[in-house]
């Protein structure tokens, strides 16, 4: 079952409240949001405050993307502010097991992210720990980017990986998903999809979400 995790990078900031309802309604299981430091990625946007606020207009699981360096710093502040998940960079993290135990110790899931030039090798030995691998399908940063097809035989290699060893963990895509790319990384084995543009971009993203979800089911994994 595809789940579509829209990104509130791509929303109308004055009235995200209503934004984010209007996803839920539209049977979004998640909703994405993109934490950015200026450093690790060269861009800035929201923190812990954030999150609270819309926490109360929402009972989707909500999904922090951190692309920040020292990403353990932040954990605890996303857990208060009412996160039900946390994915970090691998490219940030020195000591990626004790990152994702953290997480977890706050009663949250875990999950890493890996930079589309970032191999899957380096994560390996965590794979049984996290809930959720995010293949970056653009260089993260920004929304509105082009889908780096390149990717997609390393969203394969996870996904028959996971199957063989029967790990109950996630492939998330993020960057330039659209009707177009939903059903590609769909096939190849994704099961959460990130949409900025292709859902709040649109002029009517209720609509957009459950046409993203129709092009992703329209061409399944086995
Ligand atoms: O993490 C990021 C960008 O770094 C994403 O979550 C973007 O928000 C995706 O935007 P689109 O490519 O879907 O417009």
């Amino acid at each position: 079952m595809i789940q579509i995790a829209p990104s509130i990078l791509s929303a109308d900031f004055s009235r995200l409240g209503d934004q984010v309802r209007l996803v839920e309604d539209a049977g979004a299981e998640v909703l994405h949001i993109d934490v950015m430091d200026g450093h690790f990625v060269p861009n800035l946007t929201f923190g812990p405050a954030l999150v609270q606020s819309i926490r109360a207009h929402s009972h989707m699981r909500f999904d922090i993307h951190l692309m920040v360096e020292e990403p353990e710093r932040f954990i605890a502040d996303f857990a208060a502010a009412g996160a039900d998940h946390i994915t970090f960079h691998l490219e940030t993290s020195r000591h990626a097991h004790r990152v994702i135990q953290q997480i977890k110790e706050q009663g949250m899931t875990a999950g890493i992210a890996l930079n589309p030039a970032t191999p899957l090798d380096g994560i390996k030995y965590i794979l049984e720990d996290l809930d959720m691998v995010l293949l970056m399908t653009v260089n993260p940063g920004f929304g509105g980017q082009k889908f780096i097809s390149n990717v997609i035989p390393k969203i394969q290699v996870l996904h028959q990986h996971l199957e063989q060893k029967k790990f109950n963990c996630l492939i998330e895509v993020d960057g330039g998903i659209n009707q177009e790319t939903a059903p590609v990384v769909a096939k190849a084995g994704a099961h959460i999809l990130v949409a900025g543009g292709a859902v709040f971009a649109q002029p009517d993203p209720k609509q957009a979400v459950k046409k993203l979800r129709q092009a992703a089911g329209s061409m399944k994994s086995e």
